[in-house]
C-alpha cells in the first residue's frame, strides 16, 4: 500500500457481490490480498447474513461472549450471557451476584412495556382548538393506528393512549407534540411505533391547519422501566481487610458523591452500563437506544443523577437500580442470528419484561462490584489484574506464558502492550 490516501468514492458499492466488494477494495488500495483472506467470514454469520443485517458488508467483527453467574433474581437461577470487550466487568458481576446470594440475591419489578411515538405537528393557527380536536377523536385515532399493527393487538398490545403537549419556546414557532403510547409486548418496538405513527399522521393532519412533520420514537422510554433491589446484611460484605460495616457505608458515601455530582454520577452510571450493555449486545438488542433512554433517564430532573444508589440500613447495604430498559425477545436480530438465539436459550427469559428484570439486576450488581473497590483498595488491582491478561495476549504472549507475563506485569504496575513484550522477550531468553 502506498502512502497516498485512498478515495472513499466508490460508487455502486452496495450492488457490488462480496467479491466484486473486496476487488474493488484492493483496486482502491484499501485492503490487501490477505487483508481479504482475513475478513472473509468464516463463523456462522456468513456475509450473506451480515450483508443482510447492515449496508456495504465486508465482514464481521467478533467480541468475545462470557458468562455472569450466579445470579439469583426473584427467586430463580439466571445464567447471563454478555458480549464485551472490557477486562473485568463478568468477573465483578459474578462476584456481587455471588455476594448477593445468601440474602435472596435481587428482586426486580417491571413498569410494562409502554413507550411512546411522537408526532410533531407544527404551523397550526389555533393550538388549543388542534389539541381539542385531537383528544376529541382520541378512540378513533387509537383504532387508526391499531388498524397497521392487528398482530400487537391480538396480543393484548398496540396502541393504548394518545397525550398532547405544546412546546412553546420563545425563540422557536410553537409545536404540537402528539405521543401515541404503544404497548409493544415482547419486542423493543422501534419499527412497530413507528409504522403506527406514520399510519395516524394523516389523520392527526386532518383535524388540524398545521401540518405534520416528524413521526417517530421516543428513546425516553420512561414508562417502560425496570427496577431491582438488593439487601445484603453487614456480615456478608467484609473483604480485604475491611469490615462489612466499612464496606457498606464506603459504598453509601460513594452512591452520595454521584447524587450530588454530575460528573461522578456519569462514571457511576458508566459502570452500570458496562453491565446493561453487554447483555443487551449478546441478546441482540439496541444497545444505543438503550443507552439513550438510560442518559436521559438519569438527567430527568434536570440534573444528571445515577441511576442506582446504595444506603445504609439496619445492618444491611440496601442497593436499588431504576433503568428505562426498551428490549425484546423477538424482533430485530433475535430472528435470524444464530448466536443470539443460542444466548437466548440460555437465559431462558421467557418475556421482553423478564429480560429488562435481568439487566437491572446486572447493572447493580456491576454498580457495586466497582463502588466497592473504589470504596476499599481502589479500582486497580481487581480491574488490572484481569486488564493485564488482555495485555499479555495483545503483547503477543501464547496461552503458557500469559500468566507469567501477567505475574510480571503486575509486579512493575506498568500494565502496558510495550512493556508486556518486553516482558515476554526477556521470558523467552530466560532472562527472568
Ligand atoms: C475483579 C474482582 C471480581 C475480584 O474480586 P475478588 O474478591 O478477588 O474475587 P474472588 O477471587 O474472591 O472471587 C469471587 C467471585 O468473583 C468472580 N470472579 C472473581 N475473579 C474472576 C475472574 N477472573 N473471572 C471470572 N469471575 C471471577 C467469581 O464468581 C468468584 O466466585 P467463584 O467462582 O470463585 O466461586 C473484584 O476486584 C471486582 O469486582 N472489581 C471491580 C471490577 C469492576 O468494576 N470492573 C468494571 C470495569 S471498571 C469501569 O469501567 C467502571 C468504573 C469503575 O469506572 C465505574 C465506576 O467508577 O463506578
Ligand atoms: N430510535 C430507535 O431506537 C430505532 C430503532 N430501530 C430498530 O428497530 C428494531 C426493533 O424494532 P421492533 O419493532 O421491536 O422489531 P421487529 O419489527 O423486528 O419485530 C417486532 C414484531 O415482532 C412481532 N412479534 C412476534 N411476537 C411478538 C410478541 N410476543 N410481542 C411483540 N411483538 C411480537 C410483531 O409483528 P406481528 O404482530 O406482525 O407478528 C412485531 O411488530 C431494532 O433492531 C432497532 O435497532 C429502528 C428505528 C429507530
Amino acid at each position: 500500500m502506498n502512502d497516498e490516501r485512498p478515495t472513499s468514492r466508490i460508487s455502486g458499492f452496495f450492488k457490488m457481490s462480496q467479491e466484486e466488494r473486496y476487488r474493488a477494495l484492493i483496486d482502491a488500495q484499501i485492503l490487501t490480498e490477505e487483508d481479504v483472506e482475513y475478513l472473509r467470514p468464516s463463523g456462522e454469520i456468513g456475509f450473506d447474513t451480515a450483508n443482510h443485517m447492515i449496508e456495504n458488508a465486508i465482514g464481521v467483527l467478533e467480541l468475545p461472549l462470557g458468562l455472569g453467574l450466579n445470579f439469583l433474581i426473584d427467586g430463580k437461577d439466571y445464567v447471563v450471557p454478555m458480549a464485551v470487550e472490557e477486562p473485568s466487568v463478568i468477573a465483578a458481576v459474578s462476584h456481587i451476584a455471588k455476594l448477593a446470594r445468601p440474602s435472596g440475591g435481587f428482586k426486580t419489578e417491571y413498569s410494562g412495556s409502554r413507550m411512546i411515538g411522537q408526532i410533531q405537528v407544527v404551523g397550526a393557527s389555533d393550538w388549543d382548538a388542534t389539541s381539542a380536536a385531537i383528544l376529541e377523536n382520541k378512540a378513533r385515532l387509537l383504532a387508526v393506528a391499531n388498524e397497521f399493527e392487528p398482530g400487537m393487538v391480538a396480543r393484548g398490545g398496540g396502541a393504548k393512549d394518545i397525550r398532547v403537549r405544546l412546546i412553546e419556546e420563545g425563540k422557536y414557532q410553537s409545536m404540537l407534540i402528539v405521543h401515541l403510547v404503544i404497548d409493544t409486548c415482547d419486542a423493543m418496538g422501534a419499527n412497530m411505533i413507528n409504522t403506527m405513527a406514520e399510519g395516524v399522521a394523516q389523520e392527526i393532519e386532518k383535524l388540524t391547519d398545521g401540518r405534520i412533520l416528524l413521526r417517530i420514537l421516543s428513546n425516553l422510554c420512561d414508562e417502560r422501566v425496570a427496577v431491582a433491589r438488593c439487601r445484603i446484611p453487614f456480615s456478608e460484605l467484609g473483604w480485604r481487610g475491611f469490615s462489612g460495616e466499612d464496606v457498606a457505608k464506603g459504598i453509601e458515601l460513594a452512591s452520595q458523591f454521584a447524587e450530588v455530582d454530575p460528573y461522578r454520577a456519569t462514571t457511576h452510571n458508566k459502570g452500570i452500563m458496562n453491565g446493561i450493555s453487554s447483555v443487551c449486545i449478546a441478546s441482540g438488542n439496541d444497545w444505543r437506544a438503550v443507552e439513550s433512554g438510560a442518559h436521559a433517564f438519569a438527567a430527568r430532573s434536570g440534573q444528571y443523577s445515577p441511576l442506582a444508589v446504595w444506603w445504609v440500613e439496619d445492618g444491611h447495604l440496601v442497593g436499588e437500580i431504576e433503568v428505562p430498559l426498551a428490549v425484546g425477545t423477538v424482533g430485530g436480530p433475535i430472528r435470524f442470528h444464530p448466536t443470539v438465539q443460542l444466548v437466548h436459550r440460555i437465559l431462558r427469559v421467557e418475556s421482553a419484561g423478564e429480560l429488562a428484570r435481568v439487566m437491572a439486576a446486572v447493572g447493580l450488581a456491576q454498580n457495586m462490584a466497582a463502588l466497592k473497590a473504589l470504596a476499599t483498595e481502589g479500582i486497580q488491582r481487581g480491574h488490572m489484574s484481569l486488564h493485564a491478561r488482555s495485555v499479555a495476549a495483545t503483547a503477543g504472549a501464547l496461552e503458557d506464558e500469559i500468566d507469567d507475563v501477567v505475574k510480571h506485569l503486575l509486579k512493575c504496575q506498568d500494565i502496558k502492550v510495550d512493556r508486556a513484550r518486553r516482558i515476554l522477550f526477556e521470558l523467552r531468553n530466560s532472562q527472568l
